[in-house]
């Protein structure tokens, strides 16, 4: 069951941190963390009270990370984070794999096409934690020989991003999707080489340049975790959401004339949301009623900002256009 936002929901902009993407990682990474030790050290002290394990696991997932984890480079990134953060690179691993763990339901991702043809995407980032990981979240631009590379929300202490733009190119929002069990995720995550369905995100913004591209890519490779990829781009029809299962696309969905918007939260479109839980259809019903001369700011204010889609989970809210640039984040805690 949804419970509303408590108190007025009065947002702020996202802290913005400008990064050399070529810089050394330490280089890149402590002007910004040096920010948030403190907040860090709350989440790490909440986290640990309301899921007490013990330190045997942590240790335990510690040694996965440095003898079988087979992305390297982002254990080293972490040890990066442990040591500027001044946390423990156990528990900031684990952390790192949260989502390919377990998680729980809250997102609502859209994507339209608005009456002059611009796409629009906006995303509601809803989590456990939700006032911790406030405190500890900001927006990341990347730039590139001088120029604006890729956007990005970004948590301190996170090697993935789950809401990210490329200026002109693409935009990527992640919803979690469910059809998993705690130990499938595991067996995944220890004897495959499917990649954490999170860490794809910056690696497309990194190495890919065009949404056809980025959709296929998302749509073939193989993740640890189930995942509703949300992508859109510049074109007229560029609005697309991806059910992936672990090795293969359940369903996609596109823009076309007829449908100028999609709207996914956490569960599949071929079967109703559950009734304890619809979110898609009241921001379905309002995007029909607002229609096709919704702005950025319109779909925050008359849709992402209302119940049930606006909860006490809703951390922060993204509006992007890839077309144009824009990269708005507006925090609620
Ligand atoms: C070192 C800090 C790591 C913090 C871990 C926090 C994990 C955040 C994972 C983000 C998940 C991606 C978006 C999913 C949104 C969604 O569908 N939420 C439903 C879950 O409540």
């Amino acid at each position: 069951i949804m419970i509303p936002h408590i108190g007025p929901a009065t947002g702020k902009p996202l802290p913005i941190y400008n990064v050399d993407i070529d810089a050394p990682l330490r280089d890149q990474w402590a002007p910004i963390l040096k920010d948030f030790k403190a907040p860090f050290a709350k989440f790490i002290h909440d986290f640990r009270a309301i899921l007490p394990l013990p330190d045997s696991f942590y240790s335990f997932v510690g040694k996965y990370a440095k003898h079988g984890f087979k992305f390297q480079r982002y254990v080293e990134e972490i040890e990066i984070f442990s040591e500027l953060l001044e946390a423990d690179f156990n528990i900031l691993f684990t952390l790192n794999l949260l989502y390919e763990i377990q998680s729980g339901k809250a997102c609502t991702s859209i994507v339209f096409r608005d009456e002059n043809g611009r796409i629009i995407h906006g995303r509601n980032w809803d989590f456990e934690f939700w006032s911790e990981l406030a405190h500890i979240s900001f927006q990341i631009n990347y730039h590139k020989n001088g120029q604006l590379f890729y956007q990005a929300q970004a948590i301190a202490g996170a090697v993935f991003f789950f809401t990210a733009q490329k200026p002109g190119k693409f935009a990527v929002s992640i919803n979690a999707r469910h059809t998993k069990t705690f130990l499938t995720n595991i067996y995944e995550l220890l004897f495959t080489n499917n990649v954490p369905a999170l860490y794809l995100v910056r690696e497309f913004m990194e190495t890919v340049d065009t949404y056809d591209e980025v959709v296929l890519k998302f749509k073939t490779t193989p993740t640890v975790d189930p995942v509703y990829y949300i992508v859109s781009g510049p074109g007229l029809y560029d609005g697309t959401i991806i059910e992936k299962d672990r090795d293969f696309v359940k369903q996609s969905f596109i823009l076309t004339d007829e449908t100028w918007f999609l709207v996914q939260t956490n569960y599949d479109r071929d079967i109703p949301d559950p009734k304890h839980d619809e979110r898609r259809t009241p921001a379905e019903q309002r995007m029909t009623q607002y229609g096709q001369s919704l702005t950025e700011q319109g779909l925050l204010d008359d849709v992402l900002s209302i119940f049930p889609n606006f909860n006490i989970a809703t951390i922060s809210s993204t509006l992007m256009s890839t077309q144009t640039g824009y990269f708005n984040n507006t925090v609620w805690y």
